[in-house]
């Protein structure tokens, strides 16, 4: 959300970010409300400083003038009541489309239409070669007896998956390696809910838009969030913080839920699309200072390039174009990493700064060292997403035995094991 005298005094700057980002609003129907809005407040002042100045005439009125002066009081108070319905509407709905409105993005963010037009950064790690033919993830876990799709299915539909044995550990092991990975580097780890409210999916800003992303429970009042981001960002809705409690810092687990409505056809076989699945998370509040909103930036990417080159796996960094940033953002990066059985990267981490945009719908503030109070920014990007990165992890590390290397970094957590699997 952004600030509406903002809006008011760049209404290109808006339009623009609104065409770059394909946002389905018309910035001067939103205009002309809030100019109509701000008409109808006046009115609505006016008619309670009549009303206000009349009421003091009353006690000093003559007997003949008193009856006359209490009836306007009366009238006025009924014609302010009965614009308070109307008042209300109009500010609702201009709330309405004020959360529509999208973040401004950065100078240098490429325009683009979808994720095509995505501009690739960098890539790390070389690719494996193989002196054996590979197997395909699923490949893998069922030589291994490490999976049970049609089971599962049978229990959950379509998109679910369920681990055995080595692979659950395994599943487990990456998770925590990734807590403890970024607890070391300072972030608070949380272990969080996925059930939440609705407003906290709109303080987040995946609604209004993202509806058909998400499960519903029928009957409660609750959701199920497809990312800790969700809950963490609402944790301190509406509060006060001040400076010097920034920033905060945070490695949030939690389950995670898509219903991945658009996604029809799409990673069907295996670990990639699923419906529940498991994420750590990093989460930054800050203070509102574009340079050190950078700074964590490159920390909470960076962070996600040293879990992934403790993992051995190769990986690129993408810079995502306007068309594929999403509207709260004002710069993002995925990182994708290699999965040699469809010799492509594919998208495990997604690295996103979106200003005071979040914090604005959400209520996050604090008081600065001069006691101004002032919306955070916020920024987040995954940190582990399990079991998405356990394609990559096995593809790259399989071996000619059908076992699996275990990267030294996550050997403490798989009782010192260098291998997983056996010889098949
Ligand atoms: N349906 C899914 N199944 C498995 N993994 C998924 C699914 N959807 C997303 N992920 C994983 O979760 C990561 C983050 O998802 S994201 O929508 O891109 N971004 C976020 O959720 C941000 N909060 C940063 O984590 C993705 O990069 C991917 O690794």
């Amino acid at each position: 959300m952004l600030d509406l005298k903002f809006i008011r005094e760049n209404p290109d700057a808006v339009r623009e970010a609104i065409r770059v980002k394909n946002v389905a609003l018309d910035l001067d129907d939103l205009l002309q409300r809030d100019r109509d809005l701000v008409a109808l407040k006046q009115r609505v002042e006016a008619m309670q400083t009549e009303r206000n100045a009349n009421a003091k005439l009353v006690p000093k009125a003559s007997p003949e003038d008193r009856p006359g002066l209490i009836q306007k009081g009366k009238d006025l108070s009924e014609d302010l009541k009965a614009l308070e319905p109307q008042l209300r509407e109009q500010e609702d709905a201009l709330k309405q489309l004020l959360l529509r409105v999208p973040n401004i993005p950065l100078p240098g963010v490429p325009v683009g239409k979808d994720e095509d037009d995505n501009v690739e950064l960098r890539r790390e790690g070389e690719l494996p070669g193989f002196d054996f033919t590979p197997l395909d993830q699923v490949e893998i876990l069922e030589k291994q007896g490490w999976a049970d799709f049609e089971r599962v299915a049978r229990v959950s539909g379509s998109r679910s998956y369920l681990l055995k044995g080595d692979a659950a550990l395994l599943e487990m092991a990456v998770l925590m390696f990734a807590l403890d990975f970024l607890s070391q580097r300072g972030f608070t780890p949380l272990s969080t809910t996925a059930l939440v409210r609705r407003e906290t999916l709109v303080n987040s800003g995946h609604f209004p838009g993202d509806e058909e992303s998400v499960y519903k429970l029928e009957g409660d009042e609750l959701l199920l969030a497809g990312t800790a981001e969700v809950p963490i960002n609402s944790l301190y809705a509406g509060e006060q913080l001040s400076a010097d409690e920034l920033p905060l810092t945070f490695a949030g687990f939690s389950a995670a839920f898509r219903r991945e409505a658009g996604s029809a056809g799409r990673d069907v076989r295996g670990l990639i699309r699923v419906h529940e699945f498991r994420k750590v998370e990093q989460y930054v509040l800050c203070r509102a200072d574009q340079e050190e909103g950078l700074k964590w930036f490159e920390r909470l990417l960076s962070n996600a390039e040293g879990l992934l080159q403790a993992l051995e796996l190769p990986y690129r960094v993408i810079q995502n174009c306007t068309g594929d940033m999403g509207a709260g953002k004002v710069l993002m990066y995925d990182i994708e990493t290699w999965v040699p059985s469809e010799q492509k990267y594919r998208e495990t981490h997604s690295c996103s700064y979106l200003g005071d945009w979040q914090a604005r719908r959400t209520g996050l503030r604090y008081r600065d060292e001069h006691g101004k109070l002032l919306y955070a920014h916020t920024l987040n990007n995954t940190g582990i997403a399990s079991p998405r990165i356990l394609v990559p992890l096995l593809e790259n590390h399989q071996q000619a035995d059908g076992t699996v290397r275990v990267p030294a970094a996550l050997r403490p957590y798989l009782g010192g094991r260098e291998v997983l699997g056996q010889p098949v």
